[in-house]
């Protein structure tokens, strides 16, 4: 039982509580900004006017300030406790986009608003839903009153810690619900009772479906991070299920570097009179300031080569990597691992579990290395001082290239980005370097006479290391159905490569033959007899088993004939094949055990957390 001036000193604290939130909401209705207005521009004299009536803390009781010209976290209507998590965390100058948005949010305002990579977006969300709950009093007993869309579990993550940090002295339950299909009984058992969930979309979908007494009705605040992303046609049947079961009262809040503009979209979440705001909507660049962009042309075959003399000559950086699928990433990291360039090499896709992302971005964040990447970490990962990004595979579209580029140079930080880009591709750069496209990238020439070759070497290891010849050729064909699957066909079109490129393609990566690969048309449903096999005459004519033919028609499905169970019916519109939505373990199939860079599966699922 507890003793009596423990329960005194309890009542005490509420009604603190209960008075500074009368405070709180007094100041935030008395000095909110007026509806579609910004921050005026920093100056001198308005920084040293704050907190003497300009956007300080109220000067006396009853008399307020407008905080929606303040430049300090301190001088906004915010609860002590969030104060004090702010500035236990280092957080005191607000950056554009938080000046902007985190004055319209408090007030309770529906928020679209976009702003660069790394400018600081995910404390323009935290910061509101943390203060929301408080205001409303929300306690553990409530349940669900936040929910935080993000495109994948690693964001969620992310997103997670940044609440932890923030919301430290504040008393609610939060979870990142980033665990697979197996962790699924241990998170039913828990999420009913958090008060905060950051998640995939298709998990929270799983659990609004599958756990008992997991209700929504109740939320308060909802946000949505990469809102282009998740509001795209990949998860707009999970957003749309997701959204109809909350409630139509409440706050809605969407953030992203490349917004989404369709109204469409915006309708879909139903945002009430939102306030749009777009700090770097006039700005010359679309990408940091502090970014040097760089593309050089490259032939296919000369891709590795032209990889491998870069990081040889940066041993002394901190390298993000981006190729396009997970077989890549695989077969890159392992070859050149062996080949030892002078630097650790790191590699990170969405098949790995939690806890061993973390743990390499961790190991990546602690020294100098090069890490190999999908795209699935191409939005929204947050890593101080990456020096390069290198995009060995061109981005699907310009947004992609922005995400990309944009994990380095954040916030305030230089950077560099390099991107190669096959002649068979120029379009995008094309695309990139139209003046709408507000992106300042040079090309930069191949120093041919430094560019050191490889593919010796690289048979030679996968001689030694059988399975590696298995890998690359799986890389392979992957690199190839990634570049059939893209919608984009004036950037991406197979059929302006030839034999020759292949050939020398799978040479480059040590393959003692170009993979046999025929992609056959069929119409949907089709039995596999029944298909017409396009290419079997043209291959036995030119007597190349190796051949490559593509013909697909519109409507056509392709079929990558490898023995490759998990290529072999690739999905159509989802296309994007490091997608996650949380549901990765049903829509591909196990990885093999000859996966050499996972660890030991360990059972993760959420991480709840009390503040
Ligand atoms: N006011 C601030 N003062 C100092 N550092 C800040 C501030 N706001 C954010 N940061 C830091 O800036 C970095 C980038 O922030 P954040 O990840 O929120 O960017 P973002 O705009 O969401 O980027 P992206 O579009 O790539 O997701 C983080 O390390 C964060 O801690």
């Amino acid at each position: 039982m507890r003793r009596p001036q423990f329960r005194v000193a309890a009542k005490q604290g509420r009604l603190r509580e209960a008075d500074e939130i009368r405070l709180l909401e007094a100041w935030i209705d008395a000095g909110k900004p007026a509806r579609g207005t910004k921050p005026p521009p920093i100056t001198k004299s308005a920084s040293a006017a704050q907190g003497k009536g300009k956007g300080g803390a109220p000067k006396a009781a009853g008399e307020y300030t407008e905080y929606g010209a303040c430049t300090l976290f301190d001088e906004l209507p915010l609860s002590k406790k969030t104060k004090d998590g702010l500035r236990k965390a280092g957080f005191k100058e607000m950056s554009e986009i938080q000046r902007a948005a985190l004055p319209h949010a408090l007030c309770g305002r529906d928020v679209l608003g976009a702003a660069k990579t790394g400018s600081g977006k995910t404390l323009a969300f935290v910061i509101p839903a943390l203060e929301k709950l408080y205001r409303e009093r929300w306690g553990p007993e409530d349940g669900p009153g936040c929910i935080v869309l993000s495109p994948n579990k690693d964001l969620a993550g992310q997103i997670f810690d940044v609440f932890k940090k923030v919301g430290k002295f504040h008393g609610f339950s939060a979870g990142a619900i980033v665990g697979n299909r197996k962790g699924l009984d241990e998170e039913k058992a828990v999420i009913t009772s958090l008060n905060i969930l950051v998640c995939t979309p298709g998990r929270l979908l799983q659990h609004m479906s599958e756990t008992t007494n997991f209700d929504c009705a109740q939320i308060q605040i909802l946000v949505i991070d990469e809102a282009d992303q998740v509001l795209d046609k990949k998860f707009q049947e999970q957003v749309d299920n997701v959204v109809s079961q909350l409630p139509r009262v409440r706050q809605t809040l969407l953030f992203s570097a490349t917004q989404t503009k369709s109204v469409k979209d915006l309708a879909r979440v139903s945002l009430k009179d939102p306030e749009y705001i777009s700090v770097h909507e006039e700005a010359s660049t679309a990408t940091p300031d502090n970014l040097e962009q760089y593309a050089m042309i490259v032939p296919i075959e000369q891709k590795l080569n032209m990889l491998w003399s870069f990081i040889k000559r940066h041993i002394d950086s901190r390298t993000l990597v981006f190729l396009s699928s997970v077989k890549q990433v695989k077969f890159v990291y392992e070859v050149f691992k062996k080949l030892r360039p002078g630097i650790p090499l790191k590699c990170m896709h969405g098949r790995m579990k939690y806890e061993v992302q973390q743990a390499i971005v961790a190991e990546f964040k602690e020294s100098k290395s090069v890490l190999f990447s999908t795209d699935i970490f191409a939005r929204g990962l947050d890593i101080e001082n990456v020096d390069w990004v290198v995009q060995v595979d061109c981005p699907e579209n310009i947004a992609l290239y922005i995400h990309r580029v944009g994990r380095t140079a954040r916030y305030n930080k230089r950077g560099k980005a390099l991107m190669f880009i096959c002649p068979e591709e120029e379009r995008m750069l094309e695309k990139l370097k139209a003046t709408e496209s507000k992106i300042p990238i040079y090309i930069k020439k191949p120093n041919t006479e430094k560019l050191e070759q490889i593919s010796q070497n690289i048979a030679a290891v996968l001689v030694k290391f059988p399975n590696l010849q298995q890998l690359g050729k799986r890389a392979f064909v992957t690199y190839l159905k990634s570049v059939y699957l893209q919608s984009d066909k004036e950037v991406f079109d197979l059929s302006r490569f030839n034999m020759e490129n292949f050939a020398s393609y799978a040479a480059s990566l040590g393959l003692p033959v170009t993979p046999k690969i025929r992609f056959v048309r069929h119409k949907k449903n089709v039995p596999k007899k029944y298909m017409e096999d396009i290419n079997v005459k043209q291959m036995k004519r030119s007597l190349k088993p190796e051949v490559i033919e593509i013909n697909p028609r519109a409507d056509g499905n392709l079929i990558v004939d490898d023995e490759d169970d998990d290529i072999l019916y690739p999905k159509e519109s989802k296309a994007d094949v490091n997608m996650d939505d949380g549901l990765d373990d049903i829509l591909y199939p196990k990885e093999s055990t000859a996966d050499t860079n996972t660890e030991p599966e360990k059972v993760t699922q959420y991480v709840p957390f009390n503040f």
